[in-house]
């Protein structure tokens, strides 16, 4: 197993998976601000549930292919310290949130990822990355072999399909700087399971 795995629960909605996560020992749990899904909160219940995580964890705020503008608007009042874009915005973007005082996440579909031409590549190496399958937050693996042949060259993040049960291997074979959760810790679409993620917490950082 690799140390120090940086571990991210995604999709909390309560206090109760919030102080679960926080803590097995996560490093940043993340709230979905993408409109219309089960996981999507408000930033006013963000915030609130960002009150109880100590100043060492990470508070993501999760968006897709929302204007730069709202993001902003919206990560500030929700009071996170990091922003997740899960769409297909550009670099510039994230330059304006490092600019706006926030730590950023960039996620791909991996496809996508290995098919970027190595300059683009080396851009986004610049800042932290999430390595995802095509829909995020679907429960969903993918095919890794790309990835495992030519990894990302700065910091980046396993998600997509993740579970207590394969993180570990996962970890092992292709060695992220950390990992990404949503579903595999849910007992049924967007309800967080506590067991599930003490579980995923510890697999992960064994
Ligand atoms: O989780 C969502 O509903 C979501 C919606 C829109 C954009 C991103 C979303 N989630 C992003 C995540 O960070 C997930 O944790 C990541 O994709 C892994 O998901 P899963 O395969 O369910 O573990």
């Amino acid at each position: 197993m690799v140390a120090d795995t940086y571990v991210k629960i995604c999709g909390l909605r309560t206090p109760e998976a919030v102080a679960a996560a926080v803590d097995a020992g996560a490093d940043a749990v993340g709230f979905v601000f993408a409109p219309g899904g089960p996981r999507t909160v408000s930033a006013t219940l963000a915030r609130s549930l960002g009150e109880a995580v100590p100043a060492g964890v990470e508070t993501v705020g999760v968006f897709r292919n929302q204007p730069i503008g709202e993001v902003i608007e919206t990560a500030r009042a929700a009071a996170v310290t990091t922003v997740q874009l899960h769409g297909d915005e550009p670099l510039a973007d994230i330059r304006m949130l490092e600019g706006a005082g926030f730590r950023t996440l960039r996620a791909f579909s991996a496809d996508a990822y290995s098919a970027l031409p190595a300059d683009e590549k080396a851009g986004w190496e610049t800042g932290r990355i999430l390595l995802d399958a095509v829909e995020p937050g679907a429960g969903v693996t993918f095919d890794a072999s790309a990835i495992q042949a030519q990894p990302p060259r700065g910091f980046w993040l396993l998600a997509g399909g993740l579970t207590p049960a394969n993180v570990g291997t996962l970890i092992a074979t292709l060695r992220p700087n950390g990992v990404d959760v949503s579903s595999g810790v849910e007992s049924s679409r967007g309800v967080k399971d506590i067991g599930l993620i003490r579980d995923f917490v510890h697999a992960a950082k064994m």
